[in-house]
Order: structure tokens, then C-alpha cells, then sequence
């Protein structure tokens, strides 16, 4: 099996001895795109820092490929890490043209132009050689950063909140434009964002981090359906606990009926559980003796995203189809409609997951 192309392993990093980011672990292999998410200052570009090299490893180590970049003993100067970074705030420099800041990142003795022109193809810019950074909007500034990072052929491309600078639609259009130029080069990379939509349309695997830690490295769709704590469920996309109790080991008496999941947990009968029900787990159903308060509504096209208060005053959310229309006020029948359960002890039972049996 090929090995990963970036290892973390155990990683410790921070500023002036001061530790920000404890025992980071994870890999990514060849071809991969993933992110950092996770609330403002809990350690992304931190860890992002300490793969580049801007910022020492006091434990553990990080490996590209076969290449030890840190350990506390060893640290290889960023420039010498085969690694490229892309920058929120572009940093192209102001005085050079498109293609002198482009040729900036590439090795003296290159074949400059024609280099130029296919990384100024790749990121859609062809013609824009001569001119200056503020000739040009935010995503093409950000687009020449691109090709600029790319020029030298990294093997690990790491970019920290890249798109943030930029409006919502461009945002979304320039990251799956990105993302499409990587794959299609085979580029590996590491994005840091703190917008979770960004993260999973960009991503193959994201990792949420909270106070320094990493809580999960997964899939998008793991971190989705199977969060492993309270806070990376909570964290991660929409949704409501309801809280029940323990009836069996796969099954939670709740008000809004009892629900069973696919497995079994480890919980004890009786215990206090909190379930998560997204808005797709909670579908209208209008003979159903449960009845709850639409509170608030969104229309989302297809779809409108109703927030429904249940007789306990708990809130749930459901997405119904927009034809269906409900006003704010009306009571309506609801089920929950789930083939897995995302259930925790509650956090008064000291905030653990369930761990499935
Ligand atoms: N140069 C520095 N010196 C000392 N402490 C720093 C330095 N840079 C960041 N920190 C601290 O390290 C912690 C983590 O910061 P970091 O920038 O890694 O978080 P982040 O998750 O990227 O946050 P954001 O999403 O707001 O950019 C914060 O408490 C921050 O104050």
C-alpha cells in the first residue's frame, strides 16, 4: 500500500513554549483534499502553521511521505518542504504583474513563460499576464495566488480560510473551481475554514477541532451521520437533542414515541439519552398523534425548513416540501423517520458518547 503523503502523528505546537494545539493526529494520502473546521481560535491554522514549518513541534512528529519535516529535534525551513500556501488575503505583491508574481514561485532556471501560460490556463486567467494585482476582483487576485502556490509543483498544497475574503457566490463557485483544478492535477490539500458547507463540498475528509484537540477526522458523511461526540454533532450541520430515556440497547423512549436504531449501545436501561434529529429525520405526517407548533419557517425553495415547538416546548426542525405550506402558529403532525440513531448520554451523565456495543 502506497504511504500516506502527510502523516501527522501526535503533534504538539504553539507559540513562545506556550502549547495551542495537544496531540494532533491524522493522515492524508496522495490526490486527497481535506480540511480544518472547527470555531474561531481553536488551533486550525496553528496546525496549519506547524506543516508548513512557521511553527516548531515540541512532541510528535509530522512526515511528508518518506521525509521527516518535525519532530522537537528536526524542523526542515518552510522552503525547503516541497509545500505551497495560499493565504486569505492573497499576499500577491502589489508592484509585480500577474506573471512576474507567478514567476516568483518558480525555480530560477525554469522555462518561466511557458510554465506561466499553462498555470494561468489551469486557473482560467489566460491574458491577464501584464496586468496588476489591483486590476483585478478578489477571486482572479486569488486565482494568480493559486497558480503562483502551484508554480513550483508542490506536493501538499495547505490554504487557510482562501475564499473567505469573497462573496457568498463566489465563494461557493471559486472552491469548487479549486477543488476541480487539484483533482484534476492530482494535487494534494489541506483547507482551513471555519464554514462547515465550504468544508464538506470541498472536502474528501474534514477534521473538527475544538480548544487545540482534534475530535474527528472523517468523511463528510461520517461526520454528518455518525458524530463521535456532542460537540462535533452539534457542531456539524442542523438539527435539535431531544432528550429520553433508555428502553433496550438500540432503543430511546422519547415524546416524540420510541426510536430505534440500527445497532446496539452500550448504555445501561434507564439512562437519561439525548438524540439528534436532523431536519430530515423529522418528516410532516398528518395522521400522526403527535403534534407540534411550526415557530419559524424558511422557504428554501423545494423545501421550506419549518423550527416546530413540541407540547414540552423542546424544538425540533423538518424539511417539508414548500408546497405544503404551514403558517407560523399552525399546529402539525409530525414523525421521525431515521434509520440510525446519533444518541448520547446526556450531558449531565458527564457529556460521553454512547459507544456503539
Ligand atoms: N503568534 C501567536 N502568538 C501567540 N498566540 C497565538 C499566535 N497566533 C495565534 N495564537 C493563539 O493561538 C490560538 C489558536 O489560534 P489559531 O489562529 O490557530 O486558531 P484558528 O482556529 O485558526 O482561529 P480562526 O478561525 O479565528 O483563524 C488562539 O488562542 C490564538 O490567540
Amino acid at each position: 500500500m502506497e504511504p500516506p503523503l502527510l502523516a501527522l502523528d501526535d503533534v504538539h505546537s504553539g507559540y513562545n513554549h506556550h502549547t495551542i494545539v495537544h496531540q494532533i493526529s491524522f493522515h492524508i494520502n496522495p490526490g486527497d483534499i481535506c480540511s480544518l473546521l472547527g470555531p474561531s481560535g481553536c488551533g486550525k491554522t496553528t496546525t496549519l502553521r506547524a506543516i508548513a514549518g512557521f511553527e516548531s513541534v515540541s512532541q510528535g512528529s509530522i512526515k511528508l511521505a518518506d521525509t521527516l519535516l518535525s519532530s522537537p529535534k528536526k524542523s526542515i525551513p518552510p522552503e525547503q518542504r516541497k509545500i505551497g500556501m495560499v493565504f486569505q488575503d492573497y499576499a500577491l505583491f502589489p508592484h509585480l504583474t500577474v506573471a512576474k508574481n507567478i514567476a516568483f514561485g518558480l525555480p530560477k532556471q525554469a522555462s518561466k513563460a511557458a510554465t506561466i501560460e499553462t498555470l494561468l490556463k489551469l486557473v482560467n486567467l489566460t491574458g491577464y499576464e501584464e496586468r496588476y494585482p489591483h486590476e483585478l476582483s478578489g477571486g482572479q487576485q486569488q486565482r494568480v495566488a493559486l497558480a503562483r502556490a502551484l508554480a513550483p509543483a508542490p506536493k501538499l498544497l495547505l490554504m487557510d480560510e482562501p475564499f473567505s475574503n469573497l462573496d457568498v457566490d463566489l465563494r461557493r463557485r471559486l472552491s469548487e473551481e479549486v477543488r476541480e483544478i487539484l483533482k484534476s492535477q492530482g494535487i494534494s490539500a489541506i483547507l482551513v475554514t471555519h464554514d462547515q458547507e465550504e468544508a464538506f463540498s470541498f472536502s474528501d475528509k474534514v477534521g473538527v477541532m475544538k480548544d487545540g484537540k482534534l475530535l474527528q477526522w472523517d468523511t463528510p458523511y461520517n461526520l454528518y451521520h455518525e458524530p463521535r461526540s456532542h460537540f462535533v454533532a452539534n457542531f456539524i450541520g442542523q438539527g435539535h437533542f431531544i432528550r429520553g430515556n433508555a428502553i433496550s440497547p438500540e432503543s430511546v423512549a422519547t415524546e416524540l414515541g420510541e426510536l430505534t436504531g440500527n445497532r446496539s449501545y452500550n448504555w445501561v436501561v434507564g439512562t437519561p439519552i439525548e438524540v439528534l434529529l436532523r431536519p430530515d429525520d423529522v418528516i410532516e405526517a398528518p395522521d400522526s398523534p403527535i403534534k407540534a407548533e411550526v415557530v419559524q419557517k424558511v422557504f428554501k425553495g423545494a423545501m421550506t425548513h419549518y423550527h416546530l415547538r413540541l407540547p414540552t416546548g423542546s424544538i425540533v426542525e423538518s424539511l417539508i416540501p414548500s408546497h405544503h405550506n404551514y403558517e407560523v402558529g399552525e399546529q402539525i403532525g409530525i414523525k421521525v423517520e431515521a434509520d440510525h440513531l446519533v444518541a448520547f448520554s446526556s450531558p449531565t451523565d458527564g457529556n460521553k458518547p454512547s459507544v456503539p456495543l
